[in-house]
């Protein structure tokens, strides 16, 4: 059965009810929470600083899915340790020694992802696709939800799983970036296994419904098309 993990990005939440929206996501048949960090420097946004992140952490009761977009992430593994995230991921862009970046994370005790740019080639991963835990591909360029998602992204979706089957990896492929439920079902397809979507989710009438709908697209697809 193959069943994707749903991770709402949280960079779409309502900050004047952040509490509310955690705890939406707490109740909610999502898997993950998604906390984007934007340094205004990797990325030209900046999202949220150390107390609000730790107060998201107080109030989320699922694994924290920790996205950093900042330069030189290494300065700040510890911290994300401390906080109690489970996934913490980098960018492919943002390290000079990327290996040695990930065995920090590793080392810290939690799992550790590498993201790419919509330019970069998942063939970039190869020397380290055994060592990391998590693919980060992101459909949109970083910085800002709400964006549409760029097409080619499914093709890069495949080429990672490929590079993962080959390399004999473990690691998930994640999307990240204008996901919705109607190409859902096409990226699990393609190989995704973990869907992060936002504004989706967030901006919807009814997120509790929304995320529903999300993974029954995504169990759907398991049960009638595998
Ligand atoms: O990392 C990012 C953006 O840089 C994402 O996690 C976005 O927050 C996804 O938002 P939507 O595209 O789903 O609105
Ligand atoms: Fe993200």
């Amino acid at each position: 059965m193959n069943k994707a993990k749903i991770a709402p990005s949280l960079l779409a939440a309502d900050f004047g009810n952040l509490q509310r929206d955690v705890e939406m996501v707490n109740q909610s048949e999502a898997d993950w929470h998604h906390i984007d960090v934007m340094d205004g420097l990797f990325v030209p946004n900046i999202s949220y600083g150390m107390p609000v992140i730790k107060s998201i952490a107080k109030h989320a009761t699922k694994p924290l899915d920790v996205h950093l977009m900042i330069v030189d992430p290494d300065r700040y593994i510890k911290t994300f340790a401390d906080l109690g995230a489970t996934i913490l991921t980098v960018h492919y862009e943002a390290c000079t020694h990327l290996h040695r970046t990930i065995q920090a994370i590793k080392d810290a005790g939690m799992k550790a992802g590498v993201a790419l740019n919509p330019h970069t080639n998942v063939n970039l991963l190869k020397n380290v696709i055994k060592d990391i835990d998590l693919v980060l591909i992101m459909s949109v360029n970083p910085g800002f939800g709400g964006q549409s998602f760029i097409e080619n992204s499914y093709e890069k979706i495949t080429d990672a799983k490929e590079l993962i089957k080959m390399n004999d990896s473990k690691a998930l492929v994640e999307v990240d970036g204008g996901v919705t439920a109607k190409n859902a079902k096409a990226l699990i397809k393609a190989g995704a296994d973990v869907l992060v979507a936002g504004s989706f989710i967030f901006k919807s009438e009814a997120p509790l419904n929304t995320i529903k709908d999300l993974k029954t697209a995504t169990d759907k697809w398991s049960i009638f098309e595998l």
